[in-house]
């Protein structure tokens, strides 16, 4: 199979440098930010942006965010939070979704317009919670209200009444998907299974996670990266003092009826609420506003797998990122060893782990990819260097911007080089991007 055919064109015209980002701390779901909303976290990462580069009273071009999971009220969750920031009321804002790759997604869409001269500067960024999840009506209540309003008779009436089962009073959304009902970490299982991820090698990566996370706070990393939010000043999930003996005693919590199920709540992580944004522009924007690129975004690509095997081989929920970076390694003539930073986003160890052992696997690369030969390994010391999901955790639509804004500053802080972003996401999917400096 040939997954190279298809044309993909990296957009001509203006590079597009990242001059900031800004999120709040992510917090696990149902504890610090169990009664706030999506509008007033994305509004706060919002103006923390705003404060810290000045962009009171400017007219942006375009300011483009979403969230996975949204109130039904929440018809332009983005343009309402712009309206609540002291950014200039005139800067047009739209949501995008996307699942996990909603944010790195909103920084294309605000790239490409960069790219092709149509706007000078933009925000991209997103935001979710899984506290405050919006709950439906479910299908049986529904229903049986559509009844209630038709009946004609009292007995109708009453029929319609009595036809209500408290089983169908709610529809809460799922974290699975639709068409196999199976949730993303038990998918996930059956692709860790496929490529013999052990638990020890996810423990490990776990662990070096929270200790690269740790470290990178302490150095003071996410001083110009975090505004702090409802009393907190870090990720709450963070745990510095993890240990690998409290890992191995975890208890495994998906792909359970597998003969030897490896991933606890610890290698995966956890259903967190929280925001993020990265401020986008032209050099010359940027000069005119006083501040400094600090990396260009130049290469994307979005893949999509699939997952259900309907048209040949079945593929893991969240192997797309496999795909999409050689996809965009050969429209870029890199190799996967030219980079100075990779950024993987952790949504469990074992997806990280099964995407870099497809990479080097011979068999995969040829007849999945269609190359002649393997990508190869990376140098793990160059991977997710500040943390990842793992230990800040993933409010899905804000991960894409915690990455880029953190990635940029790296290369910025390096002076110059090149890094890797990649995102798999619900449905099969995977973002990818290259930062240059
Ligand atoms: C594209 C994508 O990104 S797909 C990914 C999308 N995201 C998801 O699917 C979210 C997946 N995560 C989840 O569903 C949940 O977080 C779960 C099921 C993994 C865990 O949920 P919970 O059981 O509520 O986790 P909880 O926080 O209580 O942790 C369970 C135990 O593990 C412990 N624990 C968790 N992490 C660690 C750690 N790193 N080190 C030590 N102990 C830990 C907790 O302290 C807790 O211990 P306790 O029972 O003694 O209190």
């Amino acid at each position: 199979m040939d997954n190279f055919q298809q044309p993909t064109h990296q957009p001509a015209g203006k590079k597009v440098a990242i001059l900031g980002g800004n999120r709040i701390p992510f917090a696990r779901s149902n504890g610090q930010y169990a009664n706030v909303s999506n509008s007033e976290m994305l509004t706060a990462a919002l103006n923390g942006l705003v404060e810290r580069y000045n962009l009171q009273d400017k007219r942006l071009g375009e300011v483009v965010a979403g969230a996975v999971i949204k109130l039904s009220r929440d018809i332009n969750l983005t343009r309402e939070c712009v309206l609540s920031t002291a950014l200039s009321p005139q800067t047009p804002a739209y949501d995008v979704s996307q699942a996990c790759g909603t944010g790195l997604q909103a920084a294309f869409a605000v790239s490409n317009k960069i790219a092709l001269g149509l706007i000078d500067s933009g925000i991209a960024g997103g935001v979710d919670t899984t506290s405050d999840a919006p709950l439906g009506i479910g299908d049986g209540l529904r229903k049986a209200l559509l009844k209630l309003n038709n009946a004609k008779t009292n007995k109708d009436r009453l029929q319609a009444l009595l036809s209500i089962n408290p089983k169908d009073l709610i529809d809460a959304p799922q974290n699975g998907e639709p068409r196999t009902k199976l949730s993303m970490g038990d998918h996930q299982a059956i692709t860790a299974l496929e490529w013999a991820i052990t638990r020890e090698a996810q423990d490990e990566f776990t662990f070096n996670s929270h200790k690269n996370l740790a470290r990178a706070y302490d150095e003071g990393f996410f001083d110009d990266l975090i505004t702090p939010f409802k009393g907190l000043t870090r990720d709450n999930n963070l745990r510095p003092d993890i240990s690998l003996e409290k890992l191995a005693s975890l208890k495994p919590v998906f792909g359970k009826k597998n003969a030897n199920p490896t991933m606890t709540a610890g290698n995966s992580t956890p259903l967190t609420d929280g925001a993020s944004c990265v401020l986008l522009g032209t050099d010359e924007w940027a000069a005119a506003n006083g501040l400094k690129p600090l990396a260009y975004l130049t290469y994307q690509e979005t893949a999509a797998v699939d997952f259900t095997g309907k048209k040949g081989v079945k593929e893991g929920l969240l192997m797309a990122p496999a795909y999409a970076v050689p996809r965009m390694l050969q429209r870029a003539g890199l190799t996967l060893q030219d980079f100075d930073y990779y950024e993987i986003h952790e949504a469990f160890a074992s997806q990280v782990l099964s995407t870099l052992a497809a990479w080097e696997d011979e068999s995969f690369c040829k007849e999945r990819l269609g190359l002649d030969k393997p990508l190869g390994a990376i140098d793990r010391s160059k991977l997710n260097v500040n943390g990842s999901s793992l230990a800040a955790g993933h409010p899905f639509a804000a991960t894409g911007g915690r990455i880029l804004a953190s990635t940029a500053k790296l290369l910025d802080q390096k002076g110059s080089g090149r890094a890797l972003i990649s995102i798999c996401a619900a449905g099969g999917q995977g973002v990818v991007a290259i930062l240059e400096k």
